[in-house]
């Protein structure tokens, strides 16, 4: 973690608590559920596919984020945008790219910084994290701040990061890094990504 990133949490601790709202969109199946209990530090081995959505409040340095978890099945996809009011943060993965494209150009949602979880990366089959990146064209997106983060929901562990234009972080030569622990390094740059909001 960068020095300027340790910085920002550190003031966030000295900060009265602020609340966030953070969507979690994507396809049925993809680990929303999964990825939110992990993130609350419940057991993740009985989860059922999500027939309109959970919601859970999560501390992290001194934030209170409280995570929708919107159920991805094509039912209930039509739903999607009417959760999307006052969103801080979006979370997607395993949508297409003309899905992200579509549901970016939502005006609740200019300028919202965009999370993409790369997730199930325990799997020999898994996508890597720059193909998911390509296939959702993430460089195209220069109106908003943007990571992808690889990760298993299911274990919690992470594999690799590579951030989008805002400079926290340089990509490396195959524009992918190692990363110990990318579920949690995800929530540090939320947390980041909210205090430069709201500054
Ligand atoms: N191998 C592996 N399986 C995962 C991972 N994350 C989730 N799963 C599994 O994928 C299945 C679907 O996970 P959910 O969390 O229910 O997926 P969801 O995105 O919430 O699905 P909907 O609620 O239908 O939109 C479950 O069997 C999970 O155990 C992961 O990182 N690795
Ligand atoms: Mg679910």
């Amino acid at each position: 973690m960068g020095d300027g990133l340790l910085s920002v949490i550190q003031k966030l601790k000295g900060s009265p608590e602020q609340e966030l709202r953070i969507v979690l969109l994507g396809l049925d199946n993809a680990g929303k559920t999964t990825l939110l209990k992990r993130l609350a530090s419940e057991e993740v081995s009985t989860i059922t596919p999500t027939q309109g959505f959970n919601i859970k409040s999560v501390q992290s340095h001194g934030l209170k984020l409280n995570v929708w978890d919107i159920g991805g099945q094509r039912s209930i996809r039509p739903y999607w945008k009417k959760y999307l009011g006052s969103t801080d943060l979006l979370v997607s993965g395993f949508v297409s790219w003309q899905e992200l494209a579509e549901l970016t150009e939502d005006e609740s949602l200019t300028g919202v910084p965009l999370l993409v979880f790369a997730n199930k990366q325990d799997l020999v089959t898994a996508a890597p994290a720059a193909e998911i990146a390509e296939g959702l064209s993430l460089h195209t997106y220069r109106d908003r701040e943007w990571q992808i983060q690889a990760c298993s929901a299911l274990s919690g562990e992470g594999v690799q990061v590579e951030m989008g234009p805002c400079g926290l972080c340089r990509a490396g030569p195959k524009g992918l890094r190692s990363h110990p622990s990318s579920l949690q390094d995800g929530m540090n740059w939320i947390s980041s990504q909210i205090m430069n909001r709201k500054k």
